[in-house]
């Protein structure tokens, strides 16, 4: 479901494959897709047209394997609810928004049997004509059950995607992926959206270094008192990225903001404040960059 960066990409590239896949879109993507195919504009600038099978929710029918979500939290209520037709007995549902709280909300719908915890490793956005737009040469999905005795077995969800054209890893404990990738993104985002810019560029200024390991120590004592601590080489793999002098990374986040889009801001800031304060882990550089991208949003037309 959604046929936007992520689910566009990747969902192009299992097509390309040879995986039997449907694109459960809105009535104008539709159009696009049975137009002019998913176009993917690759790091060099050119663009390859995929044909695909675009459905639309009214005509849905049940009967897949898996159903894979890959849309923005603030559309995760309808996109689910339009998506539940597709999910029957011996479906698996596999979402790759960043974040947990759409975790809650899809075991207590499908029951944690038929859910499948998923990150993505990826930078994506979608360009002016709706094409898919890679950003970065990244591309993994690793993903695993939530449950001991899930309706499909991993080694079926693995074989359908893994396919050789990106990397697909099946994790053993898919909560502590999706943790460790929370605390790395929702760092990296509330730094880059804070201070406006690629992340090199705030570790080579005077503090920098110091506050994008503050904002990192916050994310990660979250994690840590929701009895997911972040595994050491995971700090380490974050920290090269999140530490780093000289790289133009960013996240989907802060493309959003600079875009003039919507953002993930509740989803991906404002959770990891509410699970904190639960807890007692105060998070006040969170708070910052929750109210920064609030009064972003208040200001959008
Ligand atoms: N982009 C990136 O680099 C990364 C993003 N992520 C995460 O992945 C998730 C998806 O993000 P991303 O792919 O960037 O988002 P996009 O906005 O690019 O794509 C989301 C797509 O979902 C579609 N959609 C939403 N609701 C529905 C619905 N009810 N029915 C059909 N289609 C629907 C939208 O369709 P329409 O065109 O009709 O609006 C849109 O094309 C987010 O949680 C993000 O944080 C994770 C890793 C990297
Ligand atoms: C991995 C990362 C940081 C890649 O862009 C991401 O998940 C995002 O931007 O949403």
């Amino acid at each position: 479901m959604g046929a936007g960066a992520v689910g566009g990409y990747f969902g192009a590239r299992l097509v390309q494959a040879g995986r039997d896949v449907d694109f459960l879109v809105r009535p104008a993507r539709a159009a696009l897709l049975r137009e002019h195919g998913l176009r993917l504009r690759g790091l060099d600038g050119s663009v390859e047209a995929v044909p695909v099978t675009a459905v639309t929710a009214d005509a849905l029918t049940p009967g897949y394997d898996l159903v894979v979500l890959a849309v923005k939290s603030y559309g995760f209520d309808s996109a689910v609810a339009d998506a539940a037709p597709a999910v029957g007995p011996g479906t698996a549902v596999l979402p790759f928004l960043n974040g947990m709280r759409h975790m809650d909300a899809l075991v207590d719908r499908f029951g944690a049997d038929r859910v499948y915890g998923g990150v993505a490793m990826v930078q994506t956005s979608l360009g002016e004509e709706g094409e898919i737009v890679e950003v970065s040469p990244m591309s993994e999905l690793i993903y695993g059950p939530v449950s001991d005795s899930p309706v499909v077995p991993l080694s079926a969800v693995h074989a359908a995607l893994d396919t050789g054209t990106f990397t697909a890893t099946a994790a053993k404990d898919a909560v502590q992926e999706l943790w460790d990738k929370w605390v790395f993104l929702a760092t990296l985002g509330a730094c880059t959206c804070l201070m406006r810019s690629p992340v090199g560029r705030i570790n080579s200024a005077r503090g920098g270094r110091d506050f994008s390991r503050a904002v990192f120590e916050e994310a990660a004592a979250v994690a840590a008192a929701s009895g997911h601590p972040i595994r050491s080489e995971v700090r380490e793999r974050s920290d090269r990225v999140v530490g780093s002098a000289d790289s133009a990374a960013t996240t989907s986040l802060y493309r959003d903001m600079t875009g003039g889009n919507p953002v993930e801001a509740d989803h991906v800031i404002g959770d990891l404040i509410v699970r904190g304060r639960s807890l007692g882990v105060p998070t006040p550089l969170f708070a910052l960059a929750d109210l920064h991208l609030r009064v972003y949003e208040a200001g959008r037309p």
